[in-house]
């Protein structure tokens, strides 16, 4: 696709740096290169030269690179400037790009949007791109590169040949045949393949979940008793004053939270309000809010003063390890069964066994940032549909056939709209924008 406009910006970070990178796309990028630094640089080889305006003014010294088109990241022919990072610099060089006739400046995510229309990355692709710049902690890192892998792509990919072939047998069986579906039949095994492949959509889908706590976190809420010690211990795990701690009983009302790595993987740790029988109108509003948290969490530290234990049931069904707090005031005496870790939020004592058990647990979802896991709920949502029409189509059974067809060819395109293969204009913008600009 060839775009008129040549669009340019800084695609380094702020400002002053020791280097910043513009970068630019489009037709204009041979003659911009040309008219700053007096001719075009081979393709692909970093060149040191003058940069200057076209009355003759010295910008900068710097590294320039030109990519000719179709071998560039956009598709399009590309150009680098490596300059030295100075405001003043890169202001004067954005001016000169911005003066040169069809040249703008690029819109959030417009270089890879560029790159998805001319066929350099799928829509899969650039979304994992979009969390590979967003990473920040290991785990996100390996799970953003295992997205963007080819094997991703070929997997939905996969999946749509298989329908799109079904289909195929199907409409053969139609052009000759008018009775049912006769067992045994070339469309027999299609269908076999069909429940094979729903089954196997479905598994993947129920990843979601972990590829969710691999992006967003995984969340512990700290529940107990008022003055069990749940500020001081978000304090300790955080070694930041988040909440505030007094001997008061009832004193967090809000849920307050820290994000921590732990293990190189995300974790949200949540402090909330004491759970007590008979609480104040306003600490009972505290009650819900913790309540409602703890039922979100994918764990629960129910925390206890060991010298003064007071339990408190956490939610049906929900995730959870008991935790005694305060055993440095046992001195000596011992610590009642049935906790699973024992810590000092005052001396920091059994911290680090509490955060390898959070590790441990949370470990069951990290430890897949390597595998394909669907990672945008776009992408689930799809995958169930593609699931609902392909078993409408299986469950048919003696039913017409044209409509099983039908299903089948709505089911492999539900599928293809996740890579972006079929209409998908009105994502576009959605999925762009999240981007930086410059990227
Ligand atoms: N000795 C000792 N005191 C602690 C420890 N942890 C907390 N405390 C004390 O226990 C009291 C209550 O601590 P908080 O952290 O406010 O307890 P909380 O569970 O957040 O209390 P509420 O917000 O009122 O529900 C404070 O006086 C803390 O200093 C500990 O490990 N050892
Ligand atoms: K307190
Ligand atoms: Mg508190």
């Amino acid at each position: 696709m060839q775009m008129r406009e040549t669009i340019f910006a800084l695609s380094s970070g702020g400002l002053p740096a020791g280097v910043a990178i513009i970068r630019l796309s489009g037709p204009g990028v041979t003659d911009a290169l040309a008219a700053m630094a007096g001719e075009v640089p081979p393709a692909r080889r970093a060149r040191l030269t003058d940069i200057r305006r076209e009355d003759g003014a010295l910008l900068d010294r710097g590294l320039i690179l030109f990519f000719p088109a179709p071998h560039s990241f956009t598709g399009e022919d590309c150009g680098e400037l490596h300059l030295h990072g100075g405001r003043a610099v890169v202001q004067a060089v954005l001016d000169l790009l911005g003066h040169r006739p069809d040249f703008r400046a690029a819109e959030a995510g417009e270089f890879t949007r560029r790159a998805f229309l001319n066929g350099k990355l799928d829509l899969t692709g650039a979304e994992a791109l979009a969390d590979l710049i967003a990473a920040e902690t290991e785990a996100q890192h390996r799970f953003a590169l295992a997205s963007g892998d080819v094997r991703h792509q070929q997997l939905y990919a996969g999946w749509r040949r298989t329908l799109i072939r079904a289909r195929a047998m199907i409409e053969a069986e139609l052009d000759f045949a008018d009775e049912e579906d006769v067992p045994g039949s070339v469309s027999g095994m299609a269908w076999r393949e069909i429940e094979d492949l729903c089954s196997q959509m479905a598994k993947h889908a129920d990843g979601y979940r972990d590829a969710e706590i691999i992006r967003d976190g995984f969340r512990v809420v700290i529940l107990g008793a008022p003055n069990a010690g749940k500020s001081s211990l978000l304090n300790a795990m955080a070694r930041r004053d988040i909440a505030i701690v007094t001997d008061e009983p009832g004193t967090t009302r809000d849920v307050l939270e820290a994000v921590l790595d732990i293990g190189g993987a995300k974790v949200i740790v949540t402090d909330t309000a004491g759970i007590r029988a008979n609480p104040g109108r306003i600490e009972a509003m505290g009650m819900d809010r913790a309540m409602d948290r703890a039922r979100d969490a994918d764990l629960i530290l129910l925390l206890e003063d060991a010298d003064n234990p007071q339990p408190v049931a956490p939610p049906e069904n929900a995730r959870h390890i008991r935790v005694a707090n305060k055993i440095d005031l046992l001195a000596g005496r011992l610590l009642p069964d049935g906790y699973d870790c024992a810590v000092s939020a005052a001396s920091g004592e059994g911290l680090d066994a509490l955060f390898s058990e959070i590790g441990t647990i949370s470990g069951t979802s990290t430890r897949r940032a390597a595998d394909l896991l669907p990672f945008r709920e776009r992408h689930v949502r799809l995958i169930r549909a593609a699931i609902r029409h392909a078993r409408r189509a299986a469950d048919m059974n003696g039913l017409d056939l044209e409509l099983r067809a039908e299903e089948l060819r709505l089911a492999a395109d539900a599928l293809g709209r996740i890579a972006g293969t079929i209409d998908v204009e009105d994502l576009l913008d959605t999925i762009f924008s999240q981007f930086c600009i410059g990227k």
